[in-house]
């Protein structure tokens, strides 16, 4: 669904940051992204999300080439991307349920269309009794299972997501963990970035190791 040949990526006149990355995002697959800190993980998962271009190289997405996709195009093809950020981006003033409901809110849908999916999906992440609770007021793990529930409303082909057991016991990890595994079960392709050995070391899965600007990936 995602193929990177040959991306290369600098922040401005720096130096190149990633260089030469190849891999691909197969449909249904579950990878882990590792890496020394500041290896650059966060930046490849910016590119994926469309949110950073590259500087060299050639990314498809979806079977269309990035640097041919439009302004206008690029919200629907995110909207098959869902993303849980390190910093969960969750607004304060609004509940977890209206979080969770806001992408589809701003779609326009009408809320009656949502309610029971949105409820569904926050039960699903073991927040069905932090409907109406504001972020300020949720533990770490609530912020990160909104986020992540925040990410999977629009039913994305694939989830990315940025260190989701950086700030949880190992307890939670492993759920959140369960979650992922669960949802890839269904067919969403899954990419976690993390440095959790432990977590890794619970799913057989590919790993993409980043390391100075370059990726390795080990079946
Ligand atoms: N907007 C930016 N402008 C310039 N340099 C940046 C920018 N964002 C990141 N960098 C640099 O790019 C490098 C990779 O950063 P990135 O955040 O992608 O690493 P990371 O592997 O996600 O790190 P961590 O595990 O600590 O989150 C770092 O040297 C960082 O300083």
């Amino acid at each position: 669904m995602i193929r990177f040949e040959n991306v290369g990526l600098r922040y401005g006149m720096g130096p190149e940051i990633l260089r030469d990355i190849s891999f691909q995002i197969p449909a249904g697959s579950f990878q882990f992204l590792s890496g020394p800190s500041g290896a650059g993980k966060t930046t490849l998962l910016r590119l994926l999300f469309l949110s950073l271009a590259p500087t060299r190289g050639l990314i498809t997405i979806f079977g269309k080439d990035r640097a041919l996709i439009g302004r206008r195009e690029l919200p629907h093809i995110r909207r098959k991307i869902g993303v849980v950020f390190q910093d969960f981006r969750l607004l304060e003033h609004m509940t977890t349920y209206e979080n969770v409901a806001l992408p589809l809110r701003v779609r326009g849908r009408d809320e009656a269309s949502y309610r029971g999916d949105v409820t569904e999906l926050l039960k699903w992440v073991g927040l069905g009794e932090r409907l109406n609770a504001h972020p300020p007021v949720l533990s770490g793990g609530e912020k990160q299972r909104a986020a992540i529930a925040r990410a999977l409303i629009e039913q994305p082909d694939i989830l990315l997501a940025d260190e989701p057991t950086g700030n949880v016991d190992p307890p939670l990890a492993r759920r959140l963990l369960r979650l992922f595994i669960e949802l890839n079960r269904s067919g969403t392709a899954v990419l976690i970035a993390t440095h959790d050995l432990n977590l890794m070391d619970q799913v057989d899965a590919r790993r993409l190791v980043l390391a100075d600007g370059r990726l390795t990936v080990h079946d």
